[in-house]
């Protein structure tokens, strides 16, 4: 007597396979509205209709058989007939998603392309229907070339026809013990099929369904969606600039008037330095970039909301796949431009431990909202506010041009990484696309909250504390009448040792001193450089003015350009080194990371200051 013959429900996760599984063979798999929820094989007996027995298999969901994850490993050998010993199945049941066809098509055709014989459930037409999709499950079939059944799994509809074309296909293995594989296609090659078969397949579908496919032809489109990513991405950073402008300068006026305020009301001395020197100027400086961040996150929590974020990611994919990154880097990428350790803990989720280490290593290049208040002051200091082209804001086009150095920095790294240090293959992703939502201003505000939240914590606690033991060493010992304050003080002496090191790249002492607190956190080289100056000025209506024409008045173009460029680069930032350590186990990676970044940031800082000088500019 033969084993028993084997069938095994295979789709993308989400797809209702366990549904159908449980509906199928009376068993009571767990079965939940998100994918991943069965994460190993469970065999049950689906009874045929001639009586005969046949073991029927619920597998993990899955997006490829170039498995990634450790699910999608068990599905991919069991499908192989690699799982522990056991026979690969004799009929395979394809679970598709009605109201997501497309994505779910992709799977599909590398499951049929395996020439085994297969059976589509066309799973969730209740979905579709209430989508105000209809569906012709009959060119489907045609177009994949295997029988196709519309089932219900949740209300046992189409599970007869399921099972008769189950025990069809079953004899047809029977006769037949051969696979017939199809030709292989190429990841690209599939998405463009999944779209043309999804729309043989879909008859009608309502003017919502309509326009939101509308937008993803647009929005996704090879040749269009890069650019409207571009642009839309160079439109917030004009606003950025733009619309905070009015804000920040209300918030600086305030700034002014608290520290001309302290001046009168408090008596001159150590305690009124302090408070004028350390706080009002040094935190002050850091707090008036509130709106900036505030703007930059609407924007980004509103692209979360509406579902454009999932398409950038997909746009993405294959920019990141030319460098050797997959897609499932881009959620970790973008979470690190709020900040670099919520993005490398994001990295968990990237299977491939060579994929995840690269990632890990290019998020600080991501620009950090950290690194804002830095290019924000040294922007506004010595690029003019002036418009170029007509109508797009000088400054803002330099905080843009800021924003993707960082991401051509990290893709070239990235590149240069793959080759050598984490050589290895880049995996193909998929991703399910959410459908287009108006985003909920509710949410929204909470988000926005929790953000600005975040930053002026940051500026009291973490940002204070630098600034406050800045101060003291600046402040002692005293200089004697005629001495200079910050040549006597203790952080003076350790700026002009380490000046020695950055002349070369044109900084000058006072950026060089602000470097050292800023590994605590980046904002606090703005807090440092403003104290310095604080404290550096004799006359007390110098220090009420605000950093910015401190340093319109104090640098060069070539060297704030130079300390831009360093921002872009260099590992300031403690917390990220923490974290990559704790993510990859050893000091290795992390020493890798801060070495290779001072090293870039040190190059471009002095290419750029060079280069400048030698523009004339
Ligand atoms: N409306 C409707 N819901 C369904 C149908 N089939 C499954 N569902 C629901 O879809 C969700 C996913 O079903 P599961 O059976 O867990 O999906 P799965 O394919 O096993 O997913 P993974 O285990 O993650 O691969 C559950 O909430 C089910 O209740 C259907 O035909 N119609
Ligand atoms: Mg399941």
């Amino acid at each position: 007597m033969n084993a028993p013959r084997k069938a095994a429900l295979v789709g993308n996760p989400n797809a209702g396979k366990s549904a159908l599984f449980n509906a199928l063979t009376g068993a009571r798999q767990k079965i939940a509205n998100y994918p991943g929820v069965t994460v190993e094989r469970k065999a049950g007996r689906l009874v045929l209709g001639s009586g005969e027995e046949i073991e029927l298999i619920d597998l993990p969901g899955s997006y490829s058989f170039d498995a990634t994850s450790p699910d999608e490993e068990v599905t991919r050998a069991l499908v192989h007939g690699e799982f522990q010993g056991e026979s690969a199945p004799d009929v395979m049941v394809l679970v598709l998603d009605a109201a997501n066809l497309e994505q779910h098509l992709v799977f599909a055709q590398e499951v049929i392309e395996l020439g085994r014989p297969t059976v589509v459930a066309l799973n969730m037409v209740d979905l579709a229907q209430r989508d105000g999709l209809t569906l012709d499950p009959d060119a489907l079939s045609q177009a994949l070339g295997v029988p196709v059944v519309p089932t219900v799994a949740v209300r046992r509809k189409g599970l007869a026809e399921l099972t008769a074309a189950i025990a069809s296909a079953e004899a047809d293995a029977m006769a037949d013990d051969m696979a017939h594989p199809r030709p292989h296609l190429t990841l690209p090659e599939r998405r463009l099929a999944a779209r043309n078969i999804a729309k043989a397949a879909i008859l009608s579908q309502s003017t919502t369904r309509r326009l939101h496919a509308g937008l993803d032809r647009i929005l996704l489109h090879p040749w269009l969606g890069p650019p409207i990513l571009f642009a839309l991405l160079f439109v917030i950073f004009q606003a950025v600039f733009a619309w905070a402008t009015p804000f920040a300068d209300g918030l600086e006026a305030l700034a002014g008037l608290l520290a001309g305020l302290v001046n009168t009301a408090v008596p001159a001395g150590i305690f009124r330095d302090f408070l004028t020197e350390g706080v009002i100027a040094g935190v002050g400086g850091v707090v008036v970039f509130l709106p900036q961040i505030v703007i930059l996150f609407a924007f980004i929590l509103m692209m979360e909301a509406t579902g454009y974020m999932a398409r950038a990611a997909f746009i993405m994919d294959r920019m990141m796949a030319s460098v050797g990154l997959s897609g499932r880097s881009f959620i970790p990428l973008l979470s690190s431009f709020a900040c670099a350790i919520p993005g490398i803990m994001a990295t968990r989720s990237i299977a491939d431990p060579k994929d995840r280490l690269t990632t890990i290593l290019i998020a600080p290049l991501m620009t950090c909202s950290a690194r804002l208040p830095v290019y924000g002051v040294v922007i506004a200091a010595v690029i003019p506010n002036i418009k170029v082209w007509g109508a797009i804001g000088l400054q803002g086009l330099v905080l843009f041009a800021l924003y993707v150095a960082g991401i051509v920095g990290a893709m070239v790294v990235a590149l240069v990484l793959r080759r050598s240090v984490t050589a290895g293959r880049a995996s193909g992703f998929i991703m399910e696309l959410p459908r287009y939502q108006l985003p909920r201003l509710r949410d929204l505000a909470i988000g926005l909250w929790q953000r600005a939240w975040v930053f002026l914590r940051r500026a009291g606690t973490i940002i204070f504390a630098a600034t406050v033991v800045l101060w003291v060493l600046l402040t002692f010992p005293q200089a004697e009448p005629g001495e200079s304050q910050l040549d006597v003080s203790v952080a003076g002496k350790i700026a002009t040792a380490m000046h020695v090191a950055f002349e070369p790249i044109g900084f000058n002492r006072e950026m060089t001193l602000a470097l050292v607190p800023a590994m605590a956190a980046r904002e606090v080289a703005v807090a440092s450089l403003a104290t310095t100056y604080a404290v550096d000025t004799e006359d007390e209506a110098q220090t009420e003015q605000a950093l910015r024409e401190q340093i319109a008045s104090r640098w060069s173009l070539p060297t704030a350009l130079a300390f831009l460029a360093w921002f872009v680069f260099a590992p300031q930032c403690l917390s990220t080194i923490a974290v990559a350590r704790r993510e990859t186990n050893g000091w290795k990676w992390p020493v890798f990371m801060l070495a290779y970044l001072f090293a870039l940031a040190y190059v471009f800082a002095g290419i750029t200051f060079w280069a400048a000088t030698a523009l004339g500019l």
